[in-house]
């Protein structure tokens, strides 16, 4: 499968009046931080964003993916080495996600192989998470996300309360209303 790709930043999101940025009405402070190579994920946390009136964030690497780079039947593509190495930590673009201003953080990105590209571990390794809450969601072309949900809590289990994560293939209505009832406390 080779893949068109399109790794243009686009950061910012639309927010409730009254509110400030990245404050949800019941106060909590929410950065939905994302990464996505094709478009997928990032419609998934636009609608998350929209929903929760949090802040808009491209977790961006410092060298973008091209097709070729995402070719999994290439053994010798980037993202084949890159996930064969499980200490691989891609560089990032940018430190600017100031994720010690928010109380909740959305966490999104693509299914690889049954887990989390390894760049999110490298964001997740580049600032201070402690005390917070973190959901992930994924978009995938049919897996689960339960194993890479599974693998950033045992790798970054020590003080994050996270979220069970939810799978955000169905559109973006449905990833509304799931992150609504998250950020109102009923549903993780
Ligand atoms: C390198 C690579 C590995 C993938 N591995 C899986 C996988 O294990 N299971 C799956 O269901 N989809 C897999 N996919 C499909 C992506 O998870 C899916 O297309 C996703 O929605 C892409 O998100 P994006 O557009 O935000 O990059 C893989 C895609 C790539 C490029």
């Amino acid at each position: 499968m080779m893949l068109a790709v399109s790794c243009t930043a686009r950061q910012g999101g639309p927010r409730p009046a009254g509110q400030t940025a990245g404050q949800t009405s019941g106060g909590n402070k929410v950065l939905v931080a994302y990464f996505s190579c094709t478009g997928t994920t990032e419609t998934a946390a636009k609608a998350v964003a929209e929903a929760t009136g949090g802040t808009l964030y491209r977790i961006r690497p410092a060298k973008e993916y091209t097709a070729a780079d995402l070719d999994w039947r290439d053994k010798s593509s980037r993202c084949s080495v890159e996930m064969a190495d499980p200490a691989s930590r891609p560089a990032l673009a940018d430190s600017s996600a100031a994720v010690g201003r928010y109380d909740v953080v959305f966490l999104g990105y693509p299914v690889w192989w049954n887990q989390c590209p390894r760049i999110v571990y490298t964001f997740m390794e580049a600032y201070d998470f402690d005390g917070k809450r973190v959901v992930p969601f994924a978009t995938s072309g049919g897996s689960t996300i339960a194993n890479s949900v599974g693998e950033l809590k045992r790798l970054y289990g020590q003080g994050i309360t996270w979220g069970d994560g939810r799978l955000l293939n169905s559109g973006a209505d449905d990833a509304r209303k799931w992150a609504a009832a998250v950020v109102a406390g009923g549903n993780q």
